[in-house]
């Protein structure tokens, strides 16, 4: 039996660090865990130009501690309106890293997002062109598809035939929670690849919703069936290159998750590794975990790894009830690994 993992440091390719007061409060907890993470820039308003990107990298530096070696990765958020030579110029200055594609209203923050892909075809043409990755909040806003079906409509609609019509485009299918993404990731080109959070790893729906409706359970996509969660562990845990950590942590005031319209998010970023480590070793996958959480995004991101190690242990992590006002992924709980 394994009793301590040391690997390369990991990455996050997904992850919100909102801005202001939030900001200052959670991003030691990402910088002190991985080199480097993707920032999600659905602030308000949402980061679009590069100028807006380079103030918001500043902020978080600003708010990263002294001594942790940390790099933002900062994203561009997509609207009908974006500009292909923004994005192009963006991407060539080093500002953005890659583009995010919000449906609109699919989400939180997402309001300013793209009504209908037609209308960013020829930004997506541009990125496809100078190799800059497309990340994608996976999920239809059609009012007659239900809410546990969005993520598997998504693949029939709008990414399957976006696949064909731009075959070189680097897509990354974020927080992927069904059957359905795992195995169409798994199929497609080795261009596209998918990130998984901890919480579709452990959770199914039943964690929302059974002995009470539990708010700090409720993300989007929202987490589906049992055996969605066991087709996207296998995926993660499987080796396969294109599966890759991100963590979607997000988030939100404790006042406004326990509310009658609750916000979308799972702050789960404090205890990241020991959760994610957690899974890969209850599937007997360990071997497998430096691969998920430290090569497969570099890779293809096109960034060198990481050469710097952290090492995990088994031992007791208590997660507090409520961190700040947060309250964490796994509160309450005793996890079975600590980051030394
Ligand atoms: N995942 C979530 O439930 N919420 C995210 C947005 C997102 O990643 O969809 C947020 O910004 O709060
Ligand atoms: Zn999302
Ligand atoms: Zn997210």
């Amino acid at each position: 039996m394994t009793d301590r993992l040391t690997i390369r440091r990991p990455d996050d390719w997904h992850v919100h660090l909102r801005d202001g007061a939030m900001l200052e409060h959670v991003a030691p907890y990402t910088a002190r865990q991985f080199a480097r993470a993707i920032i999600m820039p659905n602030l308000s308003p949402p980061v679009t130009t590069a100028e807006e990107g380079r103030a918001y990298r500043d902020r978080i530096n600003a708010a990263v501690p002294a001594g942790l070696d940390f790099t933002p990765l900062i994203v561009a958020y997509l609207t009908d309106h974006s500009d292909p030579d923004e994005m192009a110029r963006g991407h060539a200055e080093g500002v953005f890293t890659a583009a995010k594609l919000y449906p609109a209203h699919a989400t939180t923050g997402s309001a300013h997002g793209v009504t209908d892909i037609a209308n960013i075809m020829p930004v997506l043409e541009r990125m496809q062109d100078i190799g800059m990755p497309l990340l994608i909040h996976g999920e239809v806003t059609d009012h007659d598809v239900d809410i546990f079906d969005r993520e598997a409509v998504f693949i029939e609609r709008t990414l399957a035939p976006l696949v064909k019509r731009l075959p070189a485009l680097k897509i990354v299918f974020e927080h992927i929670t069904t059957a359905e993404a795992a195995a169409f990731v798994a199929e497609a080109p080795a261009n596209v690849a998918a990130t998984v959070t901890p919480q579709h790893l452990h959770i199914n729906r039943n964690a929302m919703l059974v002995g009470g409706i539990r708010p700090h359970a409720y993300c989007l996509p929202v987490a589906k069936r049992e055996h969605h969660r066991l087709a996207v562990r296998k995926a993660a845990t499987s080796g396969s290159p294109k599966f890759f950590l991100g963590t979607d942590s997000a988030p939100h005031a404790v006042h406004t998750k326990e509310a009658s319209c609750g916000c979308a998010g799972i702050f789960n970023a404090p205890y990241a590794l020991e959760s994610y480590v957690t899974a890969f070793d209850e599937d007997g996958a360990l071997d497998q975990f430096e691969g998920f959480a430290s090569e497969h995004g570099p890779r293809f991101y096109g960034l060198p790894l990481n050469e710097q190690t952290v090492t995990l242990e088994r031992g007791e992590t208590i997660v507090p009830d409520r961190i700040g006002e947060v309250v964490p992924f796994h509160a309450g709980e005793t996890l079975g690994w600590r980051l030394v």
